[in-house]
């Protein structure tokens, strides 16, 4: 077993997974480096979940290495590997998914006190994260009075409390309106930026994978290589668009 290089806070060789005998993820390999906003992309069923899943231990490797800061995750049992996630990772799903029992702020600091941040602090902390999503207002709601998408605006929230060393997020604003998306990706990129947070986000769609640094994209669960073409003028570009045309 090699180790990764250094600057990389993820890594992955190799990587294979079968669902059920479906393949999903056919060699992929990748690093992730500090602080960076990498965002994976391809179309429906290429692999961006389970490669998202593998990456944050949801998944336990079947074929392939994943290294996190220089530790092989796919050696861990599932124990370490629930540790990890605990209190190294985040994730967003597509969908939020909330305890229903437990109103808005205390779902967003649950992360926090897990971690065994006390109650006053944890809630401090959850409630800026709410004000900052622009949710602050329904924070003694139960989740069912929410619409989607402030369930949403509250699970990123809970996610970016605990200031994770890796945010994974899947389609973290699928369930939101397209005035909203822009606005609360941001917040999630900038959120990401100044705490140092290290993002991994799975997208099917162009603008938001225009926020990331760097995009690496996957088809039928293998790695394929993006040509990046240089910005060109507006005139040049008509003159494409109509040649093309
Ligand atoms: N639990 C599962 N059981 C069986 N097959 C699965 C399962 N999860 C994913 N797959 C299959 O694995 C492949 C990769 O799926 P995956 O969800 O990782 O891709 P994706 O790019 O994230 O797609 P989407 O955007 O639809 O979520 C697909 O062919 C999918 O049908």
């Amino acid at each position: 077993m090699v180790a990764p290089p250094d600057n990389d806070v993820l890594w992955a060789r190799t990587l294979h997974f079968t669902h059920n005998g479906s393949p999903a993820l056919n060699g992929v390999s990748l690093g992730v480096r500090v602080g960076e906003i990498l965002a994976v992309t391809g179309p429906r069923g290429s692999g961006k979940t389970t490669l998202l899943q593998c990456l944050a231990g949801l998944l336990p490797t079947q074929r392939g290495e994943v290294w996190f800061n220089s530790t092989p995750v796919h050696t861990m049992g599932p124990l370490t590997r629930e540790r990890l996630r605990r209190d190294r990772f985040g994730w967003i799903d597509p969908a939020p998914l909330l305890v229903p029992e437990l109103n808005v702020w205390e779902n967003a600091a649950l992360p926090l006190m897990l971690r065994g941040t006390g109650r006053r602090r944890a809630k401090a902390t959850a409630l800026e994260w709410l004000e900052r999503l622009d949710i602050g207002d329904c924070a003694r709601k139960r989740p069912y009075a929410l619409v989607q998408a402030e369930r949403q605006r509250v699970a990123i929230a809970r996610a970016l409390a605990p200031a994770p060393t890796v945010l994974f997020a899947d389609e973290p604003t699928a369930p939101l309106h397209s005035a909203d998306r822009a606005h609360v990706l941001r917040t999630l990129t900038t959120a990401a930026r100044s705490h140092g947070i290290t993002v991994v986000l799975a997208t099917d769609d162009a603008d938001t994978a225009a926020l990331a640094d760097r995009t690496v994209a996957l088809r039928d669960g293998r790695r394929v290589h993006t040509v990046h073409l240089p910005p060109v003028a507006e005139t040049e570009g008509r003159a494409a668009c109509s040649l093309s045309v």
